[in-house]
């Protein structure tokens, strides 16, 4: 419908590298409206979202007021989305009090546990709210798992390596936990040890994901989120790799699944369900 009202967006982490990108895309966007921005770092307490994040002012500014902002959407006439880019120790709790709100989840937000996964697919499947856990937004992203999944049915070894930012605070990526789960979930054993394998340095074979799989993180700067996957054979390496340059790269994918998760009554895992 060309005459329905924009949804209105919550951006958790506002402040945040990922939030103020959000919020530049939510801003050029016709069908959405940012309602309101939320931070607890008190450097960005009280500006405004749109001069924080480099574009014109929003007239919204950025507020530590979580509960007051979710009331605000839920008292909107269009279902109200919070995208959530903030830690790994908040990103539970916003998720259960979006929800609680009736306001759709859409989360980047890394380094929950499966267990905290599980949980809250239950409590959104149960208050028949849409919520989306994207681990990477980048369609290069889904891409390269695409291939990895093709690749795994012809190769019995591989590992993965993540690199990334020296601020990142969640190791293993997420991405890559779930690029092991995608690899894992075929039903098959990777790299069956040859040799009685002895870590003279704990760590040094990185940590094992299921199945076999080994994910090694490297945390630098200059970076910014990059992941290889390498499959051996006898006599050949296949090596799958991406590389972001730019967060304006998850932006497509998050403004997609502001779009999906209005239309959405469960709890869905990945980009790549939502394409
Ligand atoms: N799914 C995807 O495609 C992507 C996911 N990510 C993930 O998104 C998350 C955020 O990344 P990034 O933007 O780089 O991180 P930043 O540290 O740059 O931004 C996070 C912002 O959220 C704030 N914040 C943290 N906790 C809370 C809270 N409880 N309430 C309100 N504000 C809070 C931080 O403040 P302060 O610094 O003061 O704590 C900061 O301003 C990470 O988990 C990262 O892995 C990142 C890129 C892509
Ligand atoms: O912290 C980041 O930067 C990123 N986090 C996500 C992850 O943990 O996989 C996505 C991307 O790798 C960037």
């Amino acid at each position: 419908m060309t005459n329905s009202l924009p949804i209105p967006v919550i951006v958790n982490g506002a402040g945040g590298k990922m939030g103020r990108e959000v919020i530049k895309a939510v801003a050029a966007s016709p069908d959405m409206t940012l309602l309101g921005a939320i931070d607890h770092n008190p450097a960005y307490l009280e500006q405004d979202a749109g001069t924080l994040a480099g574009i014109d002012p929003l007239e919204v500014p950025i507020m530590n007021d979580r509960e007051g902002l979710l009331a605000m959407a839920a008292q909107e006439k269009q279902l109200g989305v919070m995208v959530d880019f903030t830690h790994p120790d908040s990103v539970y709790d916003n998720i259960r009090a979006a929800i609680a709100y009736g306001v759709r989840p859409v989360v980047g937000t890394t380094g929950l546990s499966p267990t905290q996964i599980q949980e809250l697919a239950e409590f959104a499947d149960k208050a028949s709210t849409g919520c989306l856990l994207i681990p990477n937004f980048s369609i290069g992203m889904v891409l390269l798992q695409q291939a990895a999944i093709s690749a795994s049915r012809y190769f019995d070894h591989v590992e993965i390596i993540e690199l990334h930012h020296n601020q990142k605070a969640d190791a293993p990526s997420g991405t890559a936990v779930q690029t092991a789960q995608l690899l894992a979930e075929l039903g098959k054993t990777y790299n069956v040890p040859l040799v009685k394998e002895t870590e003279k340095l704990t760590g040094a074979r990185g940590a094992e994901a299921g199945e076999g799989i080994r994910i090694h993180s490297v945390r630098l700067p200059g970076l910014i989120a990059h992941q290889e996957v390498i499959f051996g054979a006898a006599g050949q390496i296949y090596t799958l790799r991406h590389d972001t340059s730019d967060r304006s790269c998850y932006m497509p994918g998050v403004l997609l699944a502001i779009r999906k998760v209005v239309q959405l009554k469960t709890f869905v895992y990945g980009l790549e369900k939502i394409l």
